[in-house]
């Protein structure tokens, strides 16, 4: 995948592709499915597929003083994208000039002076431009005025009959449930963050924990989580079950909130990689212990608890 932070100047063979246009904060089964969409017509045109998306995420810039709510970074987002196998990532940078292009501005300059886009698809809620005042039928009458296709993909479902949604995703978050965000995600929930260093006091009750910043992530039920990690080398990411601690660590007077996790049947120096951790189950909510004794007698339990899910847990992949 070719990834290009911006719509001009773009080489030849950039322009012309079938565009799924979208936020895709999280990347979920209905993400997943506009973006199919845009894969099968340009397979079907012999033309490049391609995502087009808005960093950083237009919410945290309409109302910045949100609470932290993203489900993918733009890191992460770009390998999930890249994942399905689209050919084309096209980001465009949503600051205050661009927040106030008008819709008709953004068809004209991005999508048909830039991209020369073949064909357009996106969900049938997508709105777009200075006061949100563009939407599918728009990009339609504009298509056919330029001259590009528009495909509108309607609401996609679970069994319930539910909208596949990034709030739902992230209500099962903030709900303790990672195993129903993983299935509207169709892939466990991860943060990924560099390794920092902590207090150095985990080592010493036998218990190392790489600790990553939380920053944009969404903040999910704070407490302790079965989970497999991640670690990138070379061939492939490498991955290790382990439990981890999701909050502010209030035994210790900790106050910066942060994902700690101890890797099981690991030994070995992790600080200033890059750490992908999955929440897989939920195990109990975060504690106030008397002591940093009575604390490592429940990590004991919790390394055990989460050993035990995990080993029925099927292998983490990409
Ligand atoms: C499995 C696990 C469960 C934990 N549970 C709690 C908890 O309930 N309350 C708490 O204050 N800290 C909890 N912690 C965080 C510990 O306080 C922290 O790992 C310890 O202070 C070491 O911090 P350090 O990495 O800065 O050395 C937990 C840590 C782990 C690995
Ligand atoms: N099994 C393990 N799980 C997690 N980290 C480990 C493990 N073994 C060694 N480490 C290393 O130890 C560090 C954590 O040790 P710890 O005493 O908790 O210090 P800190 O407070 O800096 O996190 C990790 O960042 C990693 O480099």
């Amino acid at each position: 995948m070719r990834l290009f932070r911006h719509t001009a100047d773009l080489p030849e063979d950039a322009h012309g592709a079938v565009v799924a246009l979208g936020n895709f904060d999280g990347v979920h089964r209905g993400h997943q499915a506009v973006i199919a969409t845009a894969q099968r017509i340009a397979r079907d045109l012999g033309a490049p597929s391609a995502v087009m998306t808005f960093e950083p995420h237009p919410r945290s810039v309409f109302r910045p003083d949100d609470a932290p709510f993203r489900l993918s970074p733009f890191r992460v987002k770009a390998r999930h994208i890249e994942a399905l196998g689209v050919d084309l990532l096209f980001v465009c940078h949503f600051d205050e000039s661009f927040l106030h292009k008008t819709a008709d501005a953004f068809i004209q300059e991005d999508l048909v002076a830039g991209l020369g886009v073949r064909h357009v698809v996106c969900g049938y809620d997508f709105l777009f431009g200075h006061g949100r005042g563009g939407d599918p039928a728009l990009l339609r009458q504009a298509g056919a005025a330029h001259g590009f296709g528009v495909t509108e993909v309607g609401p996609v479902s679970d069994d319930a009959e539910s909208v596949y949604s990034s709030t739902r995703v992230r209500d099962a978050l903030v709900a303790g449930n990672p195993r129903e965000a993983a299935r509207l995600l169709g892939s466990p929930w991860e943060i990924e963050g560099r390794v920092e260093h902590g207090d150095h006091k985990g080592r010493t009750i036998g218990f190392p924990t790489a600790n990553v910043e939380l920053a944009d992530y969404l903040r999910p039920a704070f407490g302790v989580y079965a989970v497999r990690t991640g670690v990138d080398q070379g061939a492939g990411t490498v991955w290790r079950n382990g439990v981890a601690n999701l909050g502010r660590r209030p035994t210790v007077g900790g106050t910066v909130e942060r994902l700690e996790t101890h890797i099981l049947d690991f030994d070995g120096d992790l600080y200033g990689q890059h750490l992908r951790v999955q929440l897989i189950e939920f195990l109990r909510p975060e504690r106030k212990f008397g002591s940093f004794n009575e604390l490592k007698d429940q990590i004991v339990q919790d390394a055990a608890a989460a050993r035990a899910v995990l080993a029925q847990e099927p292998p983490s992949e990409g």
